[in-house]
C-alpha cells in the first residue's frame, strides 16, 4: 500500500493496526520505519504529542495494544517496555536511570534466540505510561544536523513492549526460562527503576493449561541512509554516519539471505541485526514502513529503499503454527477451548 503525503497518520495506522491482534495469538511483531534522512521516519514513528491526530505509530500501538488486552480476562497479561538506541553499532539502554544510556551486549541464547544483557524492562499498565516513559528519553537519542535535515537521527531507536500471557492458549507458547512476571496492580504509576528485571531467554515451548507465554512487539525508527557528499558531514559525524550506512547495509543482508532461503543468516553482522533476530524472519510479523521522499533530487535515495522493500517482500514467512497440531500436543491431559 501507498500512502501520499495527505494521508494522516489515523489512515497510516489503520494499516498497521491488524497486526497489533497477532502479539496477543502468540507472534512477535516488528514495525520498522527505513528511508533516507529526513524522509519522515520520526514522523512516521513517533509522530507529535501530545495532538492525537499527530501522533505515529509507537503511541497509537500502544494504545492499540491495550485496548485488545482490555477485552481479555482482568489480569491475563501484563506489559512491560524497554528503550533502547543503537550508535555507531554499539547497543545502548535508554532506561538506565540519571545517565545518557548504558552500553549492552547482545547475546544468543542457548535456545537460538537473541537476548540484551541486563536490559531495563518497566512494566506499564496503557499507553500514555509507556510514551511517558519514552518522551523522557528521546531527548538522549543521539542527534546532528546535516545539511539535509537539521534534526537528524543518528541512531536506530528501539521501542520494545513486551507481553506476557497467563491466559490458556491453544498456540505454541513462549516460555521464558526465568517466568517471574513483576507483580504490580495498574494502580501503582511507574517509579524511578522500581519493578526494573533483567531479561529472560524466550524459547519455545508446546502450549500446556494455564501456559504464561511472552511475545514482543518491537517499533524501530531506523536512522536514515545517507550520502556522505548530500549530507555534507566530516569527523566523528562521518563515522556516524558510516556506521548507519553499515548497519542498513547488514540489515538488507538479512532480508537478502531470508529471500533466497540461504542456510545461513547473517543476523551477527551487526549489533542492529543481531539484537532484532527474534523478530526478523522465523514466523515473525514484519512490517517495513518505506519512507520516500517525493522530491526528484532524491531520486537515487527512493530507488534505493524500494530497493530493500522489494527484498523485504520476497522473504516468505515460516509456515504458521498449526493450531491443530498443537492441539494434538496438548490434548494428553485437557480439553482445548
Ligand atoms: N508526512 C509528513 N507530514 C508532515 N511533516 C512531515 C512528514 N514527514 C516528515 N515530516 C517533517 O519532515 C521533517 C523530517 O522528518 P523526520 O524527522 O521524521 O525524518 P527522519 O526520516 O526521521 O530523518 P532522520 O533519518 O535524519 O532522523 C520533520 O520536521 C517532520 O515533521
Amino acid at each position: 500500500r501507498v500512502h501520499g503525503p495527505d494521508d494522516s497518520q489515523n489512515v497510516v495506522f489503520e494499516e498497521v493496526k491488524p497486526l497489533l491482534t497477532s502479539l496477543l495469538d502468540g507472534y512477535n511483531v516488528c514495525i520498522m520505519a527505513y528511508g533516507q534522512t529526513g524522509s519522515g521516519k520520526t514522523h512516521t514513528m513517533v509522530g507529535s504529542q501530545p495532538q492525537r491526530s499527530l501522533q505515529g505509530i509507537i503511541p497509537k500501538a500502544a494504545a492499540e495494544l491495550f485496548r485488545l488486552i482490555s477485552e481479555k480476562p482482568a489480569e491475563s497479561h501484563t506489559v512491560e517496555v524497554s528503550v533502547m538506541e543503537v550508535h555507531n553499532n554499539e547497543v545502548f539502554d535508554l532506561l538506565v536511570p540519571d545517565d545518557g544510556g548504558l552500553r549492552r551486549d547482545v547475546v544468543t541464547t542457548s535456545s537460538g534466540t537473541s537476548q540484551v544483557t541486563s536490559l531495563t524492562y518497566k512494566p506499564v499498565c496503557n499507553a500514555a505510561e509507556v510514551m511517558q516513559i519514552i518522551g523522557s528519553v528521546l531527548k538522549l537519542r543521539a542527534q546532528c544536523p546535516t545539511r539535509i535535515h537539521a534534526n537528524s537521527s543518528r541512531s536506530h531507536l528501539i521501542v520494545t513492549l513486551t507481553i506476557s500471557s497467563n491466559s490458556r492458549s491453544d498456540y505454541l507458547s513462549i516460555q521464558p526460562a526465568d517466568c517471574s512476571v513483576p507483580k504490580r496492580t495498574c494502580s501503582t504509576p511507574p517509579t524511578g527503576s522500581g519493578g526494573v528485571r533483567a531479561a529472560a531467554a524466550p524459547t519455545l515451548m508446546p502450549a500446556t493449561h494455564s501456559a504464561q507465554f511472552r511475545t514482543k512487539l518491537q517499533l524501530v525508527d531506523l536512522a536514515g541512509s545517507e550520502c556522505v557528499g548530500m549530507s555534507g558531514v566530516s569527523g566523528a559525524a562521518l563515522w556516524e554516519v558510516s556506521c548507519i550506512n553499515r548497519s542498513l547495509s547488514a540489515l538488507a543482508d538479512v532480508l537478502g539471505a531470508l529471500a533466497e532461503q540461504r542456510p545461513h543468516v547473517p543476523y551477527r553482522n551487526s549489533k542492529l541485526t543481531h539484537l532484532l533476530q527474534d523478530v526478523i524472519g522465523g514466523d515473525a510479523k514484519l512490517l517495513l514502513m518505506l519512507c520516500v521522499s517525493p522530491t526528484q533530487r532524491f531520486l537515487t535515495e527512493s530507488l534505493h529503499s524500494l530497493a530493500l522493500g522489494t527484498r523485504a517482500r520476497q522473504v516468505q514467512k515460516d509456515l504458521p503454527r498449526q493450531k491443530s497440531a498443537t492441539l494434538k500436543e496438548t490434548s494428553t491431559n485437557q480439553k482445548p477451548d
